[in-house]
């Protein structure tokens, strides 16, 4: 049968791009959608705004919420200090077949853990499963109209500290209103829109960051 878009794409990285150099990955799956068939990685241009996140943040432990082909993946886990870990959550097999292999060509598996499955599912195994108390970063790129429950589920597990970010792409386009409402709203959070582009495109898009300041917050009368 055909081969998939993502299978396409791992193709190319394996004939272009360097084992072990996560950078001439993401370069290479940055080219095949901008010349060969768009995919939708978060791209190099609201990527270099992950990165600035990711380094400010510098993390201990990191959730991504949609793998896709690993693109994300790569750009998060390879700013990770030592002993840094990066959870990842891919619910389709496929998909998650494709990532692992990008993630493996880049070197970079010993910084993340992919798991299979619905992040629904997952996220209330966190602890018990995986040993993770509580996210320093949250990077949400699955189902746009998941954000919103999946970040309240997080909430409400507590595992958001004071001082998690949440870090949401395609906040315009595709757009994920009500997680919008959510956080610019809520008195729980200090959110940020860093305005940028649909991924190897101009429309508009962009990611919003929100600072979790605390579950006390918002909950004083
Ligand atoms: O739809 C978009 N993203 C949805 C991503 C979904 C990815 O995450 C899981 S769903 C899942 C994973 C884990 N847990 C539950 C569900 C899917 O298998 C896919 O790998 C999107 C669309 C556009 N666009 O322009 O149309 C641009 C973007 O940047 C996008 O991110
Ligand atoms: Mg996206």
């Amino acid at each position: 049968t055909r081969s998939s878009r993502p299978q396409r794409m791992l193709a190319h990285v394996k004939r272009h791009a360097a084992r072990g150099d996560p950078q001439s990955v993401i370069d290479a799956i940055d080219y095949f959608c901008r010349h060969k068939e768009w995919a939708m990685n978060v791209g190099d241009e609201k990527g270099t705004i992950l990165d600035s996140v990711v380094c400010e943040v510098s993390p201990g432990a990191v959730l991504e919420l949609g793998t896709y082909c690993g693109y994300s993946t790569m750009r998060i886990a390879r700013l990770l200090a030592p002993g840094a870990r990066l959870i990842t959550l891919e619910f389709n097999p496929a998909n998650a077949a494709v990532a692992r292999q990008v993630i493996a060509w880049a070197g970079l598996e010993h910084k993340v853990q992919l798991v299979e499955g619905s992040s629904g599912d997952l996220i209330p195994q966190m602890r018990e499963k995986f040993g993770i108390d509580s996210f320093d970063l949250v990077f949400l790129d699955h189902w746009k109209d998941w954000y919103l429950p999946d970040t309240r589920l997080m909430e409400e597990l507590g595992l958001l500290h004071k001082g998690s970010v949440l870090l949401a792409d395609n906040v315009i386009c595709p757009g994920a209103p009500e997680y919008l409402a959510y956080v610019r709203s809520s008195p729980r959070y200090d959110s940020r829109y860093f305005k940028s582009h649909l991924e190897y495109t101009y429309v508009e898009d962009g990611l919003e960051k929100s600072v979790f300041p605390g579950a006390s917050a918002g909950s004083r009368p």
